[in-house]
């Protein structure tokens, strides 16, 4: 007879299992959907193609039917909204929840107007796997409140918003994610922190939208813990941006850097660099 300890499955450290999701992204190759901002378009398809994975950046709503169900997860920014770009988000957003399929909301500038706030909310009502965005979006978020923003960029530190990011996952039923210099995550009983990255990457517009990208795709190859998904999509991120920080002569420079590394971090690299660990 099988004892009990057998079924129990060990677990991994951190570091391990950020390099096997890695590994899995790169070995699967997962579709990612992105219905996203103009401005990230080109950071975000380029950081998950070096990551492994596969980009495609359709929005128009009359594909979603068609194109949606062979994507392996779905990523939807509202970065630069517009009222005919919703309706094709919800249609996404409702088949991948029809289909079992994982999406990740980045509420960009959640706070900035009370137009974005309605979408936002809206598109939360319909349940994603995943919220990422920075200090002033979650907390917008979960207080259904405009202000405490700086348009794109946050005005609070992640650390301001873990009350906040606690609630929205409660809320929502979703993993919230917030960005920072330490990355915070939850699924509104747990908290967990990855601190890696470097401050420079706030210098380079759509970072986060590229981070909230691949986390889907790290999502898409580890349904079974969408929590640890996104707490090692971020650390491994980060810890891209650190080596590529260290070739990096400036924001420019940076972003040419951090995607070379991503494409060639390796295992040595990641379980020496990944710093990810509980907080209070
Ligand atoms: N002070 C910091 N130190 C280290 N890494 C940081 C710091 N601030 C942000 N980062 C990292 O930068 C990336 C982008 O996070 P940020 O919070 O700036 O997102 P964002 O505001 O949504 O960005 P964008 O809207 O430009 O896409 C994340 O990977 C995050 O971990
Ligand atoms: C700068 C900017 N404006 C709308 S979306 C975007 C990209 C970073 O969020
Ligand atoms: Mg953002």
């Amino acid at each position: 007879m099988e004892s009990n300890s057998s079924q129990v499955r060990p677990t991994l450290e951190w570091p391990q299992k950020a390099w096997n999701l890695l590994a899995g992204v790169r070995s699967q190759s997962p579709l990612i959907q992105c219905i996203t901002n103009f401005v990230s378009m080109d950071l975000m398809a380029n950081t998950l193609l070096s990551a492994g994975a596969s980009p495609a950046m359709l929005h128009c709503i009359e594909e979603i039917p068609d194109f949606t169900p062979h994507a392996h997860a779905v990523c939807i920014n509202i970065g630069t909204l517009s009222p005919s770009w919703l309706p094709a988000m919800k249609a996404a957003a409702e088949l991948c929840s029809k289909l079992g399929k994982p999406w990740v909301l980045d509420p960009v500038a959640a706070g900035a107007s009370s137009f974005r706030l309605k979408a936002c909310m809206e598109l939360v009502e319909m349940k994603p796997t995943v919220i990422r965005g920075n200090g002033s979006e979650i907390v917008a978020l979960s207080k259904a409140s405009t202000g405490l923003t700086k348009g794109v960029d946050s005005i609070l530190e992640s650390t301001d918003a873990v009350e906040a990011a606690k609630l929205l996952a409660q809320a929502s039923g979703a993993i919230v994610a917030v960005s920072g210099a330490v990355d915070i995550v939850t699924d509104g009983k747990q908290v967990i922190g990855a601190r890696n990255g470097v401050a420079m990457l706030q210098k380079i517009t759509a970072t986060g939208c590229s981070v909230t990208a691949l986390i889907a795709a790290f999502v898409a190859v580890d349904k079974s813990s969408a929590l640890e998904a996104v707490v090692s999509a971020l650390s491994i991120f980060g810890v891209a941006a650190e080596l590529g920080m260290k070739m990096a002569n400036g924001p420019a420079s940076l972003r040419m850097h951090l995607i070379d590394s991503l494409h060639g971090l390796d295992e040595a690299a990641v379980l020496s660099h990944v710093n990810i660990g509980s907080l209070p």
